[in-house]
């Protein structure tokens, strides 16, 4: 079995901002902006900077159209907020999701901006799986009451580091957004801002970040906002950083917290050589999955 030829890409060094998000948008920028100094503060070299699902509004149906901005590097006031921040810093920011409005449609999406350390925006990625759900006796939320889903799968390029696939927090249950990224961009990694609950968090939070990696052999990074009990929204915390051979390496709590990790691609050919699922894959017999039937909800 041969080793796939993949280029030698820089180990990337990343910064996970668990932070919670209350009511007031501009204390949780402030708070975000206290953070990214706080992280360089201790780890100067930090290449790529990642926050959570929703660190601008809280995490509500009811309160996703107040708290939405049009992304516009000039007239979006997060866009900007996090341009400057990427620039300022000279890092790559991978600015979690905020609630956008659709200027066009009036249509409101889950979406996460990319930047580059020009400030540049490199990536955008509506939500593409809406986060419905009814579990008797734990959680009932319905983003599509507020939120029309994205329609596409993404993936960005980082320069010297190679390419990310990015999806958002419910999107982790669909293994074929992370799939699209590994085989289409040779992704060394997927990237999910996500806020799991203390219901479902505990049943497959850590499970389906490991399976995406062990699927795919590439590192997976999660970032959840922090827990706060006197939200509506109890966030599970504990953002991840799996490697491609399904290991934790770095793991928070459930308070506010910066977590360190180094994603060093050189793993990937060592994995994927060792256990060649990567190069097994039978395309042959699965091409039709796409197209097959979707059974009824009820
Ligand atoms: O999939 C889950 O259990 C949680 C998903 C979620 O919280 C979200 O999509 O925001």
């Amino acid at each position: 079995m041969s080793l796939i030829k993949l280029p030698l890409l820089k180990p990337l060094k990343i910064a996970l901002l668990q932070l919670s998000a209350g009511a007031n948008k501009q204390t949780n920028l402030l708070n975000v902006e206290n953070h990214v100094a706080e992280a360089l503060k201790l780890r100067p070299d930090t290449d790529l900077i990642m926050l959570p699902e929703c660190f601008n509004s809280p995490y509500a149906v009811d309160k996703f159209r107040e708290y939405s901005e049009v992304v516009s590097v000039k007239d979006g006031e997060t866009t900007k907020f996090l341009s400057n921040l990427a620039k300022s810093n000279n890092v790559f920011l991978v600015g979690g999701s905020i609630p956008e409005l659709d200027p066009v449609s009036n249509q409101i999406y889950n979406t996460s901006l990319t930047f580059d350390r020009n400030g540049e925006l490199i990536g955008k990625h509506r939500k593409a799986h809406l986060f419905d759900i009814d579990i008797k006796g734990g959680i009932r939320f319905k983003e599509s009451d507020s939120l029309s889903p994205g329609n596409k799968a993404s993936y960005f390029n980082l320069n010297e580091f190679g390419n990310i696939g990015l999806g958002i927090c419910y999107d982790i249950r669909f293994p074929e957004l992370a799939a699209i990224a590994q085989r289409k961009a040779n992704a060394f990694a997927m990237f999910y801002p996500g806020a799991f609950n203390t219901t479902t968090g505990p049943l497959h939070w850590h499970l389906l970040a490991r399976s995406r990696a062990v699927d795919n052999q590439f590192f997976v990074v999660l970032c959840s906002p922090a827990r706060d009990l006197s939200s509506s929204y109890h966030a599970y915390g504990h953002s991840l950083v799996v490697d491609p051979n399904g290991n934790i390496v770095a793991e928070a709590g459930t308070d506010e917290e910066i977590l360190f990790a180094e994603l060093d691609p050189s793993l990937l050919p060592t994995v994927r050589s060792s256990i060649p699922i990567t190069f097994q894959r039978r395309f042959d017999i699965y091409d039709d999955v796409a197209s097959s039937y979707t059974p009824a909800a009820n």
